[in-house]
């Protein structure tokens, strides 16, 4: 019998259009691998690395960090996934980089988020995290028990999500990252998915998704959540 050929994704959308929410159910319905840059950045800037240090000095100023030194780390951690379905989340966020990616890898769909700044704003002031697994609380969205409920460990906020590094970041998003949507647009792989809220968009991407997929998490199916 043949073999199905692996799924390369892509998920894209600006700052907190909920790219790790909805990031966490595709991993649950579809068993995939996600690669999160924020998160591959976030651990090397806790264990203090090269990478880490240099990091955290544009992270902190709402800035992208340069193009060769993320394309090198993704790209590195996207060879120890060559097995495997998977899922990258935060990367490509430049022309460069998507052209980096491209040289590498042939991608098969891009997920947009396109959720509205004013949205994107209140989100992310309510934004609470588990910085060891990535998984993303909301003070509203979906309330913490005040730790995290698979560990218990504590929760914390991000540095960047204050009001003035958000604003920066969204600007970032506009100038850089949007000539990325329009990058994937022309060669047919850009779906975008609209909304203000995750539980409306979520069942139109698991319907996408399902086209190329079985859900493999067996329960709830016919509701996923
Ligand atoms: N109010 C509200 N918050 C949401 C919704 N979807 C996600 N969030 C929260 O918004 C924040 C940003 O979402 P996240 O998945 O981290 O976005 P990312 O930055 O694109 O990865 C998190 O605190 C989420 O829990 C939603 O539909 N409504
Ligand atoms: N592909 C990338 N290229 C450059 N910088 C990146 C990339 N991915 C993440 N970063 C840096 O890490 C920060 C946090 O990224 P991420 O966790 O994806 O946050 P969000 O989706 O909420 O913006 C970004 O604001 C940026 O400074």
């Amino acid at each position: 019998m043949a073999v199905p050929p692996l799924l390369r994704a892509v998920i894209m959308g600006p700052p907190g259009s909920g790219k790790g929410t909805v990031s966490a159910r595709i991993i649950k319905h579809f068993g995939v691998k996600h690669l999160s840059s924020g998160d591959l950045l976030r651990d090397n800037m806790q264990k203090k690395t090269e990478v880490g240090i240099l990091a955290k000095s544009y992270i902190d100023q709402g800035q992208l960090i340069p193009d060769h030194i993320m394309t090198q780390l993704m790209l590195n951690e996207i060879k120890s996934l060559d097995q495997h379905n998977w899922l990258l989340d935060g990367f490509p966020r430049t022309v460069a980089q998507a052209e980096a990616l491209n040289k590498e890898c042939h991608i098969d769909t891009v997920i947009d988020l396109d959720v509205p700044f004013e949205t994107i704003k209140c989100r992310l002031t309510a934004r609470w995290i588990h910085p060891a697994s990535g998984r993303v609380y909301n003070l509203e969205f979906s309330p913490p028990k005040g730790i995290d409920d698979i560990t218990g460990e504590p929760l914390v906020q991000r540095d960047d999500d204050k009001p003035e590094t958000v604003s920066k970041r969204l600007q970032a998003y506009d100038a850089q990252t949007k000539p990325v949507l329009e990058y994937y647009r022309k060669k047919g792989l850009l779906k975008s998915f609209s909304g203000t809220e995750t539980n409306k968009i979520w069942p139109h991407i698991y319907a996408f998704l399902q086209t190329k997929l079985p859900d493999v998490s067996q329960k709830d199916a016919a509701k996923p959540r």
